[in-house]
Protein backbone atom coordinates (compact mmCIF):
# COMPACT_ATOMS: atom_id res chain seq x y z
CA UNK A 1 0.00 0.00 0.00
CA UNK A 2 1.32 3.39 -1.02
CA UNK A 3 0.28 6.29 1.86
CA UNK A 4 0.04 9.83 1.21
CA UNK A 5 -0.34 12.33 3.40
CA UNK A 6 -2.09 15.84 3.00
CA UNK A 7 -0.45 18.11 5.61
CA UNK A 8 -3.30 20.46 6.55
CA UNK A 9 -2.87 21.01 10.16
CA UNK A 10 -6.54 20.01 11.86
CA UNK A 11 -7.40 18.83 8.27
CA UNK A 12 -4.45 16.71 7.58
CA UNK A 13 -5.63 13.41 6.48
CA UNK A 14 -4.34 10.34 4.85
CA UNK A 15 -4.93 9.13 0.73
CA UNK A 16 -4.29 5.40 0.94
CA UNK A 17 -3.51 3.63 -2.42
CA UNK A 18 -3.55 0.05 -2.68
CA UNK A 19 -5.62 -3.25 -4.46
CA UNK A 20 -7.91 -4.60 -2.73
CA UNK A 21 -8.68 -1.62 0.08
CA UNK A 22 -12.21 -1.58 -0.13
CA UNK A 23 -12.42 -4.67 1.96
CA UNK A 24 -10.23 -2.96 4.82
CA UNK A 25 -11.96 0.26 5.02
CA UNK A 26 -14.23 -0.66 8.59
CA UNK A 27 -10.99 -1.19 9.97
CA UNK A 28 -9.43 1.98 8.47
CA UNK A 29 -12.54 4.01 9.06
CA UNK A 30 -12.84 2.69 12.90
CA UNK A 31 -10.76 5.44 14.47
CA UNK A 32 -10.99 8.00 11.70
CA UNK A 33 -14.82 9.02 11.94
CA UNK A 34 -16.79 10.02 14.87
CA UNK A 35 -19.74 7.88 15.08
CA UNK A 36 -21.04 4.80 14.02
CA UNK A 37 -23.55 5.92 11.92
CA UNK A 38 -22.52 5.76 7.91
CA UNK A 39 -24.61 7.18 5.07
CA UNK A 40 -23.00 5.81 1.49
CA UNK A 41 -23.62 7.94 -1.39
CA UNK A 42 -23.08 5.90 -4.37
CA UNK A 43 -25.14 5.35 -7.78
CA UNK A 44 -26.98 2.35 -9.07
CA UNK A 45 -24.13 1.41 -11.28
CA UNK A 46 -21.22 1.44 -8.52
CA UNK A 47 -23.70 0.20 -5.46
CA UNK A 48 -24.35 -3.32 -8.13
CA UNK A 49 -20.25 -3.55 -8.42
CA UNK A 50 -18.62 -2.75 -5.49
CA UNK A 51 -21.56 -1.34 -3.05
CA UNK A 52 -21.92 -4.54 -1.34
CA UNK A 53 -17.96 -5.36 -0.09
CA UNK A 54 -18.11 -1.56 1.22
CA UNK A 55 -21.02 -2.76 3.67
CA UNK A 56 -19.56 -5.96 4.46
CA UNK A 57 -16.34 -4.19 5.53
CA UNK A 58 -18.16 -1.32 7.52
CA UNK A 59 -20.50 -3.95 9.06
CA UNK A 60 -17.71 -6.00 10.03
CA UNK A 61 -15.86 -3.16 12.10
CA UNK A 62 -19.23 -2.39 13.86
CA UNK A 63 -21.14 0.71 11.87
CA UNK A 64 -24.62 0.91 11.35
CA UNK A 65 -24.94 1.73 7.29
CA UNK A 66 -27.45 3.29 5.11
CA UNK A 67 -27.33 3.61 1.14
CA UNK A 68 -28.58 6.20 -0.79
CA UNK A 69 -27.99 6.25 -4.70
CA UNK A 70 -28.33 9.25 -6.52
CA UNK A 71 -28.60 9.72 -10.45
CA UNK A 72 -25.86 8.69 -12.71
CA UNK A 73 -24.49 11.32 -15.13
CA UNK A 74 -23.21 14.80 -14.96
CA UNK A 75 -26.40 16.65 -15.43
CA UNK A 76 -26.99 15.44 -12.00
CA UNK A 77 -24.75 16.82 -10.41
CA UNK A 78 -26.93 19.64 -9.14
CA UNK A 79 -28.71 21.41 -6.37
CA UNK A 80 -31.87 19.11 -6.34
CA UNK A 81 -29.90 15.70 -6.30
CA UNK A 82 -28.12 17.36 -2.92
CA UNK A 83 -31.99 18.22 -1.74
CA UNK A 84 -33.05 14.39 -2.05
CA UNK A 85 -29.68 13.53 -0.23
CA UNK A 86 -30.94 15.65 2.43
CA UNK A 87 -34.23 14.10 3.00
CA UNK A 88 -32.11 10.53 3.00
CA UNK A 89 -29.86 12.14 6.07
CA UNK A 90 -32.97 12.65 7.62
CA UNK A 91 -34.70 9.24 7.08
CA UNK A 92 -31.51 7.84 8.12
CA UNK A 93 -31.19 10.23 11.65
CA UNK A 94 -27.80 10.93 10.74
CA UNK A 95 -26.59 13.33 13.64
CA UNK A 96 -23.25 15.16 14.32
CA UNK A 97 -21.52 12.55 14.99
CA UNK A 98 -22.49 10.45 11.66
CA UNK A 99 -20.69 10.13 8.44
CA UNK A 100 -21.15 10.60 4.93
CA UNK A 101 -19.19 7.99 2.66
CA UNK A 102 -18.60 8.47 -1.42
CA UNK A 103 -18.39 5.57 -3.07
CA UNK A 104 -17.92 6.54 -6.51
CA UNK A 105 -16.53 8.86 -9.40
CA UNK A 106 -16.36 12.63 -8.95
CA UNK A 107 -19.71 13.40 -9.36
CA UNK A 108 -20.46 10.70 -6.38
CA UNK A 109 -17.94 12.31 -4.17
CA UNK A 110 -18.61 15.98 -5.59
CA UNK A 111 -22.45 15.85 -4.18
CA UNK A 112 -21.64 13.78 -1.41
CA UNK A 113 -19.13 16.28 0.19
CA UNK A 114 -21.07 19.17 -0.64
CA UNK A 115 -23.89 17.02 1.29
CA UNK A 116 -21.54 16.08 4.33
CA UNK A 117 -20.32 20.39 4.29
CA UNK A 118 -23.83 21.61 4.76
CA UNK A 119 -25.89 18.56 6.79
CA UNK A 120 -25.73 19.95 10.28
CA UNK A 121 -23.33 22.29 9.18
CA UNK A 122 -20.76 19.56 8.71
CA UNK A 123 -20.16 15.66 9.18
CA UNK A 124 -17.32 13.48 9.03
CA UNK A 125 -16.90 12.82 5.14
CA UNK A 126 -14.60 10.11 3.83
CA UNK A 127 -14.35 9.25 -0.18
CA UNK A 128 -13.74 6.11 -1.93
CA UNK A 129 -13.17 6.70 -5.60
CA UNK A 130 -14.05 4.14 -8.33
CA UNK A 131 -12.98 5.97 -11.03
CA UNK A 132 -9.44 6.56 -12.55
CA UNK A 133 -10.46 10.69 -12.55
CA UNK A 134 -11.45 10.38 -9.12
CA UNK A 135 -8.57 8.50 -7.94
CA UNK A 136 -5.77 11.09 -9.52
CA UNK A 137 -7.79 14.21 -9.09
CA UNK A 138 -11.37 14.94 -7.47
CA UNK A 139 -10.91 12.87 -4.26
CA UNK A 140 -8.05 15.03 -2.82
CA UNK A 141 -8.31 18.21 -2.12
CA UNK A 142 -11.84 19.40 -0.69
CA UNK A 143 -13.59 21.13 -3.84
CA UNK A 144 -16.97 19.99 -3.61
CA UNK A 145 -19.79 21.07 -4.96
CA UNK A 146 -22.27 20.96 -7.70
CA UNK A 147 -22.88 22.88 -11.19
CA UNK A 148 -25.78 25.63 -12.45
CA UNK A 149 -26.71 25.65 -15.53
CA UNK A 150 -24.83 28.70 -16.37
CA UNK A 151 -21.73 27.21 -15.25
CA UNK A 152 -19.49 24.29 -13.89
CA UNK A 153 -19.30 23.88 -10.22
CA UNK A 154 -20.72 27.29 -9.12
CA UNK A 155 -22.38 26.35 -6.14
CA UNK A 156 -19.93 24.55 -3.53
CA UNK A 157 -17.37 24.40 -0.60
CA UNK A 158 -13.59 23.56 0.26
CA UNK A 159 -14.65 20.47 2.54
CA UNK A 160 -11.78 18.21 3.27
CA UNK A 161 -12.45 14.69 3.85
CA UNK A 162 -11.38 12.38 6.99
CA UNK A 163 -9.67 9.83 4.91
CA UNK A 164 -9.67 8.91 1.47
CA UNK A 165 -9.34 5.13 0.87
CA UNK A 166 -7.95 4.16 -3.36
CA UNK A 167 -8.60 0.50 -3.82
CA UNK A 168 -7.53 0.40 -7.37
CA UNK A 169 -9.18 -2.89 -8.31
CA UNK A 170 -12.27 -0.85 -8.70
CA UNK A 171 -10.88 0.14 -12.06
CA UNK A 172 -11.44 -3.42 -13.54
CA UNK A 173 -14.93 -2.41 -13.83
CA UNK A 174 -14.37 1.07 -15.41
CA UNK A 175 -15.31 1.40 -18.81
CA UNK A 176 -12.94 2.52 -21.65
CA UNK A 177 -14.17 5.86 -21.93
CA UNK A 178 -13.97 6.72 -18.33
CA UNK A 179 -10.49 5.31 -18.27
CA UNK A 180 -9.42 7.72 -20.80
CA UNK A 181 -11.57 10.40 -19.38
CA UNK A 182 -9.52 10.52 -15.69
CA UNK A 183 -6.14 9.91 -18.13
CA UNK A 184 -7.48 13.35 -18.94
CA UNK A 185 -6.65 14.83 -15.59
CA UNK A 186 -3.37 12.54 -15.43
CA UNK A 187 -1.82 14.57 -18.59
CA UNK A 188 -2.92 17.42 -17.06
CA UNK A 189 -1.22 16.74 -13.55
CA UNK A 190 1.95 15.85 -15.30
CA UNK A 191 2.59 19.11 -17.23
CA UNK A 192 1.51 21.29 -14.24
CA UNK A 193 3.90 19.63 -12.18
CA UNK A 194 5.53 16.88 -12.57
CA UNK A 195 7.56 16.30 -15.90
CA UNK A 196 9.46 12.59 -15.09
CA UNK A 197 5.77 12.01 -14.82
CA UNK A 198 4.73 13.45 -18.39
CA UNK A 199 8.02 11.48 -19.58
CA UNK A 200 6.66 8.40 -18.11
CA UNK A 201 3.16 8.75 -20.27
CA UNK A 202 5.34 9.66 -23.35
CA UNK A 203 6.59 6.02 -22.77
CA UNK A 204 4.25 4.20 -20.70
CA UNK A 205 1.11 5.82 -21.43
CA UNK A 206 -0.47 3.02 -23.08
CA UNK A 207 0.15 0.61 -19.72
CA UNK A 208 -1.88 2.91 -18.00
CA UNK A 209 -4.64 3.09 -20.34
CA UNK A 210 -5.01 -0.79 -19.66
CA UNK A 211 -4.82 -0.48 -16.53
CA UNK A 212 -1.52 -2.29 -15.98
CA UNK A 213 -1.35 -2.53 -12.14
CA UNK A 214 2.27 -1.09 -11.60
CA UNK A 215 2.31 1.79 -13.75
CA UNK A 216 -1.33 2.36 -12.40
CA UNK A 217 -0.28 2.75 -8.97
CA UNK A 218 3.22 5.28 -9.78
CA UNK A 219 0.37 7.51 -11.84
CA UNK A 220 -2.32 7.52 -9.06
CA UNK A 221 0.49 7.90 -6.29
CA UNK A 222 2.27 10.72 -8.34
CA UNK A 223 -0.56 12.93 -9.14
CA UNK A 224 -1.97 12.52 -5.65
CA UNK A 225 1.62 13.33 -4.33
CA UNK A 226 1.35 17.15 -7.09
CA UNK A 227 -2.42 17.48 -5.86
CA UNK A 228 -1.45 17.54 -2.31
CA UNK A 229 1.84 19.37 -2.10
CA UNK A 230 -0.49 22.23 -4.04
CA UNK A 231 -3.42 21.95 -1.65
CA UNK A 232 -0.93 22.20 1.27
CA UNK A 233 0.41 25.29 0.13
CA UNK A 234 -3.04 27.21 -0.75
CA UNK A 235 -5.95 24.98 0.54
CA UNK A 236 -9.02 27.87 -0.77
CA UNK A 237 -7.52 28.62 -3.72
CA UNK A 238 -5.77 32.48 -3.10
CA UNK A 239 -3.36 31.70 -5.45
CA UNK A 240 -1.75 28.78 -6.18
CA UNK A 241 -3.79 26.10 -6.29
CA UNK A 242 -5.73 27.72 -9.19
CA UNK A 243 -3.01 25.98 -11.37
CA UNK A 244 -4.65 22.53 -10.57
CA UNK A 245 -7.17 24.14 -13.04
CA UNK A 246 -4.66 24.30 -16.05
CA UNK A 247 -6.79 23.27 -19.44
CA UNK A 248 -10.16 24.02 -17.21
CA UNK A 249 -10.93 27.87 -18.37
CA UNK A 250 -11.32 26.33 -21.73
CA UNK A 251 -12.65 22.80 -20.56
CA UNK A 252 -15.60 24.05 -18.27
CA UNK A 253 -17.12 26.36 -20.81
CA UNK A 254 -17.10 23.82 -22.99
CA UNK A 255 -19.04 21.63 -20.93
CA UNK A 256 -21.02 24.50 -20.40
CA UNK A 257 -21.87 25.22 -23.66
CA UNK A 258 -22.74 21.49 -24.43
CA UNK A 259 -25.36 21.28 -21.31
CA UNK A 260 -23.01 18.97 -19.87
CA UNK A 261 -23.77 15.79 -21.76
CA UNK A 262 -21.80 15.92 -24.52
CA UNK A 263 -18.30 15.95 -22.89
CA UNK A 264 -16.96 13.63 -20.15
CA UNK A 265 -14.76 16.12 -17.35
CA UNK A 266 -11.81 14.42 -18.59
CA UNK A 267 -12.71 14.59 -22.42
CA UNK A 268 -13.19 18.66 -22.21
CA UNK A 269 -9.78 19.15 -20.14
CA UNK A 270 -8.04 16.98 -22.51
CA UNK A 271 -9.15 19.33 -25.57
CA UNK A 272 -8.62 22.57 -23.30
CA UNK A 273 -5.00 21.58 -22.53
CA UNK A 274 -4.67 21.67 -26.08
CA UNK A 275 -5.97 25.00 -26.09
CA UNK A 276 -4.18 26.43 -22.89
CA UNK A 277 -0.82 25.60 -24.73
CA UNK A 278 -1.32 27.07 -27.83
CA UNK A 279 -2.50 30.50 -25.70
CA UNK A 280 1.44 29.99 -24.05
CA UNK A 281 2.32 29.78 -27.10
CA UNK A 282 1.72 33.79 -28.02
CA UNK A 283 1.61 34.97 -24.67
CA UNK A 284 4.71 33.15 -22.70
CA UNK A 285 6.29 32.09 -26.17
CA UNK A 286 5.80 28.10 -24.82
CA UNK A 287 7.93 25.92 -27.72
CA UNK A 288 5.48 24.83 -30.08
CA UNK A 289 7.16 21.18 -29.72
CA UNK A 290 5.83 21.12 -26.46
CA UNK A 291 2.04 21.68 -27.81
CA UNK A 292 2.53 19.04 -30.00
CA UNK A 293 4.04 16.60 -27.08
CA UNK A 294 0.46 17.47 -25.33
CA UNK A 295 -1.13 16.83 -28.24
CA UNK A 296 0.26 13.65 -29.22
CA UNK A 297 -0.53 12.05 -25.23
CA UNK A 298 -4.30 13.20 -26.17
CA UNK A 299 -4.83 11.96 -29.41
CA UNK A 300 -2.63 8.90 -28.17
CA UNK A 301 -5.08 8.05 -25.79
CA UNK A 302 -7.99 8.35 -27.55
CA UNK A 303 -9.07 12.10 -26.32
CA UNK A 304 -10.61 14.86 -28.17
CA UNK A 305 -7.87 17.26 -29.58
CA UNK A 306 -10.96 19.49 -30.95
CA UNK A 307 -13.38 21.86 -30.02
CA UNK A 308 -16.97 21.75 -31.79
CA UNK A 309 -18.10 24.67 -33.51
CA UNK A 310 -19.87 27.47 -31.33
CA UNK A 311 -20.01 31.34 -31.84
CA UNK A 312 -17.65 33.23 -30.21
CA UNK A 313 -20.30 35.24 -28.54
CA UNK A 314 -21.06 31.84 -27.04
CA UNK A 315 -17.52 31.60 -25.84
CA UNK A 316 -17.53 34.59 -24.44
CA UNK A 317 -20.28 34.22 -22.45
CA UNK A 318 -19.51 30.98 -21.37
CA UNK A 319 -15.59 32.14 -20.15
CA UNK A 320 -17.01 35.12 -18.17
CA UNK A 321 -18.73 32.85 -15.59
CA UNK A 322 -15.54 31.21 -14.78
CA UNK A 323 -14.84 31.48 -10.74
CA UNK A 324 -11.03 32.39 -11.63
CA UNK A 325 -12.07 35.38 -12.95
CA UNK A 326 -11.44 38.78 -11.25
CA UNK A 327 -14.15 41.54 -12.62
CA UNK A 328 -14.13 41.08 -16.04
CA UNK A 329 -11.10 39.63 -16.70
CA UNK A 330 -10.85 36.13 -17.45
CA UNK A 331 -8.30 34.03 -15.67
CA UNK A 332 -5.85 31.72 -17.48
CA UNK A 333 -3.51 29.07 -16.67
CA UNK A 334 -0.81 28.36 -19.01
CA UNK A 335 2.40 26.50 -18.77
CA UNK A 336 5.65 27.99 -19.30
CA UNK A 337 7.09 24.37 -19.91
CA UNK A 338 6.47 20.90 -19.04
CA UNK A 339 6.03 20.63 -15.31
CA UNK A 340 5.80 24.58 -14.96
CA UNK A 341 2.74 26.80 -15.12
CA UNK A 342 1.56 30.11 -14.59
CA UNK A 343 -1.98 32.07 -13.51
CA UNK A 344 -2.40 34.84 -15.81
CA UNK A 345 -5.08 37.55 -15.78
CA UNK A 346 -3.98 39.82 -18.45
CA UNK A 347 -4.42 37.41 -21.15
CA UNK A 348 -6.10 39.03 -24.23
CA UNK A 349 -9.36 37.50 -24.90
CA UNK A 350 -9.48 38.37 -28.19
CA UNK A 351 -6.25 35.88 -28.66
CA UNK A 352 -8.10 33.08 -26.41
CA UNK A 353 -11.18 33.25 -29.30
CA UNK A 354 -8.69 32.89 -31.80
CA UNK A 355 -7.06 30.08 -30.45
CA UNK A 356 -10.37 28.78 -29.66
CA UNK A 357 -11.50 29.19 -33.69
CA UNK A 358 -8.22 28.02 -34.41
CA UNK A 359 -9.02 24.69 -32.91
CA UNK A 360 -12.32 24.04 -33.50
CA UNK A 361 -11.47 25.51 -37.45
CA UNK A 362 -9.65 21.95 -38.38
CA UNK A 363 -11.76 19.37 -36.74
CA UNK A 364 -12.86 16.58 -38.99
CA UNK A 365 -14.86 14.79 -36.22
CA UNK A 366 -12.71 12.08 -35.86
CA UNK A 367 -11.66 12.70 -31.95
CA UNK A 368 -14.75 14.07 -31.08
CA UNK A 369 -16.59 11.73 -28.27
CA UNK A 370 -17.80 8.75 -29.81
CA UNK A 371 -21.71 10.20 -28.72
CA UNK A 372 -21.75 12.79 -31.35
CA UNK A 373 -19.35 11.86 -33.91
N1 LIG B 1 -13.48 18.05 -6.68
C1 LIG B 1 -12.47 18.06 -7.51
O1 LIG B 1 -11.35 18.45 -7.16
C2 LIG B 1 -12.66 17.57 -8.90
C3 LIG B 1 -11.53 17.28 -9.69
C4 LIG B 1 -11.72 16.79 -10.97
C5 LIG B 1 -13.01 16.56 -11.44
N2 LIG B 1 -14.07 16.84 -10.65
C6 LIG B 1 -15.45 16.53 -11.10
O2 LIG B 1 -15.56 15.11 -11.23
C7 LIG B 1 -16.59 14.82 -12.16
C8 LIG B 1 -16.13 13.74 -13.12
O3 LIG B 1 -15.81 12.58 -12.39
P1 LIG B 1 -15.66 11.17 -13.11
O4 LIG B 1 -14.87 11.32 -14.34
O5 LIG B 1 -15.22 10.22 -12.08
O6 LIG B 1 -17.13 10.87 -13.63
P2 LIG B 1 -18.36 10.09 -12.98
O7 LIG B 1 -18.43 10.29 -11.54
O8 LIG B 1 -19.54 10.43 -13.81
O9 LIG B 1 -18.01 8.57 -13.27
C9 LIG B 1 -17.90 8.16 -14.60
C10 LIG B 1 -18.82 6.96 -14.92
O10 LIG B 1 -18.22 5.78 -14.42
C11 LIG B 1 -19.15 5.05 -13.61
N3 LIG B 1 -18.35 4.35 -12.62
C12 LIG B 1 -17.75 4.87 -11.53
N4 LIG B 1 -16.94 3.96 -10.96
C13 LIG B 1 -17.06 2.83 -11.69
C14 LIG B 1 -16.47 1.55 -11.62
N5 LIG B 1 -15.55 1.26 -10.73
N6 LIG B 1 -16.85 0.62 -12.54
C15 LIG B 1 -17.76 0.92 -13.50
N7 LIG B 1 -18.32 2.13 -13.64
C16 LIG B 1 -17.97 3.07 -12.75
C17 LIG B 1 -20.09 6.11 -13.11
O11 LIG B 1 -21.33 5.56 -12.74
C18 LIG B 1 -20.21 7.03 -14.33
O12 LIG B 1 -21.13 6.51 -15.24
C19 LIG B 1 -16.94 16.13 -12.84
O13 LIG B 1 -18.14 16.62 -12.33
C20 LIG B 1 -15.79 17.05 -12.46
O14 LIG B 1 -16.18 18.39 -12.46
C21 LIG B 1 -13.91 17.32 -9.39
O1 LIG C 1 -8.76 20.75 -7.04
C1 LIG C 1 -8.67 21.75 -7.76
O2 LIG C 1 -8.36 22.86 -7.30
C2 LIG C 1 -8.91 21.64 -9.21
O3 LIG C 1 -8.98 22.65 -9.88
C3 LIG C 1 -9.06 20.28 -9.80
C4 LIG C 1 -9.87 20.23 -11.07
O4 LIG C 1 -9.42 19.11 -11.81
C5 LIG C 1 -11.36 20.03 -10.84
O5 LIG C 1 -12.01 19.87 -12.05
C6 LIG C 1 -12.08 21.02 -9.97
O6 LIG C 1 -13.38 20.56 -9.67
C7 LIG C 1 -12.25 22.36 -10.62
O7 LIG C 1 -12.69 23.25 -9.67
P1 LIG C 1 -13.27 24.67 -10.01
O8 LIG C 1 -13.07 25.43 -8.76
O9 LIG C 1 -12.51 25.21 -11.17
O10 LIG C 1 -14.69 24.47 -10.35
ZN1 LIG D 1 -10.81 18.77 -13.44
Amino acid sequence: MTRVEVGLGDRAYPIEIGAGLLSQAGERLAGTVRGNKILIVTNAIVNNLWGEKLRQSLKKAGFSVATKEIPDGEDHKRIETVAALYDACVEARLNRTSAVVALGGGIVGDVAGFLAATYMRGIDFVQVPTTLLSQVDSSVGGKVGVNHREGKNLIGAFYQPKRVIIDTDTLSTLPAREVRAGYGEVIKTALLGDPALFAFLETSGADVLRLDAAALRRVVADCCRTKAGVVEQDERESGLRAILNLGHTFGHALETLTGYQTYRHGEAVAVGLIAACRLAEFVLGLPETVTSRVRNLVKAAGLPAHFPAFPAEDWRKALAMDKKNRDDQVTFILPGAIGQCRVLTDVSLGLALQVIEEIQGVCDGSDEPAEVR
